[in-house]
């Protein structure tokens, strides 16, 4: 007979590391002496030793642990072949969940990359992200919006753009993740067209029509301008798009000309 604990102990058997996600500290003591423990979270505050920080909250857990294992991977803590067992929380705030992840290169999404390896800083991709994914849970007075943020090289989006109307930021200094400045962006983004943001934050314009050659461009079927035109800037230059459809409400992250990541606002 098999019991119940013997199943679930396969599940963990012969593992070459053990990720921790968001794990409060008692949980995190247990650990002790168990070899290869990555701990994932928002902040490391449990002082762990191997630690990949989490830009959001990832509600899609297949992301949380997707951004955990490429981190770790880019930092040579986990490569090609090495089953991790996955522990985290998902209905409360204590561990309740187990995965068993194989470790394979083709898993590969992205989704590390795309805050950390983008030209922008990794809080200004942050920071964008809340603003849309804030848009997306109230839209504007109520209503569902649209938004086409274009964060990092700057100089080159601007290049592949022509304006639709006079720039409100033009010789603004302003920033994203200023409070003052997420209510002019949610405010400006009744305005046709994309932001442009610099490497720095630095909001460079509003109104920009995007004009990239969307050749090679492979988004998915059923998406409409807006879309193209964010994923294919970023495949003319090394810029990042972040993009709020009006007529779905979802936040989808472009990079290389390709869709990276999707998120549901109503989650997060
Ligand atoms: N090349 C472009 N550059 C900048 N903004 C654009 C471009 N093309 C479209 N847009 C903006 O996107 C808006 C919506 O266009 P469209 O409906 O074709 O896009 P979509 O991908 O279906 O987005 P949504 O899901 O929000 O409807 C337009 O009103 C315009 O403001
Ligand atoms: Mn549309």
């Amino acid at each position: 007979m098999t019991s119940l604990s013997d199943i679930l102990t396969d599940l963990v058997s012969d593992v070459d590391g053990v990720f921790l996600f968001s794990p409060n500290g008692s949980f995190h003591e247990r650990f002790d002496g168990i070899e290869n423990v990555v701990v994932v979270g928002a902040e490391n505050t449990v002082e762990a030793d191997t630690f990949v920080e989490l830009p959001i909250q990832f509600a899609d857990v297949t992301d949380r642990i997707r951004f955990g294992i490429e981190g770790a991977m880019d930092d040579g803590l986990v490569g090609e072949g090495d089953v991790l067992a996955c522990i985290g929380s998902l209905f409360s705030d204590d561990a309740d969940f187990t995965s068993r992840v194989r470790v394979d290169e083709s898993m590969r999404s992205g989704i590390y990359d795309l805050f950390t390896n983008s030209r922008a800083d990794p809080t200004v991709i942050s920071d964008v992200f809340e603003v849309a994914l804030e848009l997306g849970r109230k839209g504007q007075k109520g209503k569902p919006v649209g938004a086409l943020f274009v964060v990092g090289d700057a100089g080159k989006v601007m290049n592949k753009s022509r304006p639709l109307s006079y720039n409100p930021f033009e010789k603004s200094h302003v920033h994203v993740g200023d409070p003052i400045v997420n209510v002019m962006l949610k405010e400006f983004s009744r305005l046709d067209g994309a932001f442009v943001i610099s490497d720095s934050g630095k909001i460079v314009s509003a109104y920009r029509y995007l004009e990239p050659s969307a050749e090679g461009v492979d988004i998915p079927k059923g998406l409409g301008a807006r879309h193209m035109a964010g994923g294919a800037i970023t495949r003319d230059t090394n810029a990042t798009a972040i993009v709020l459809s009006e007529s779905d409400g979802l936040v989808r992250a472009f990079k290389g000309g390709k869709l990276i990541l999707e998120l549901d606002p109503e989650e997060y």
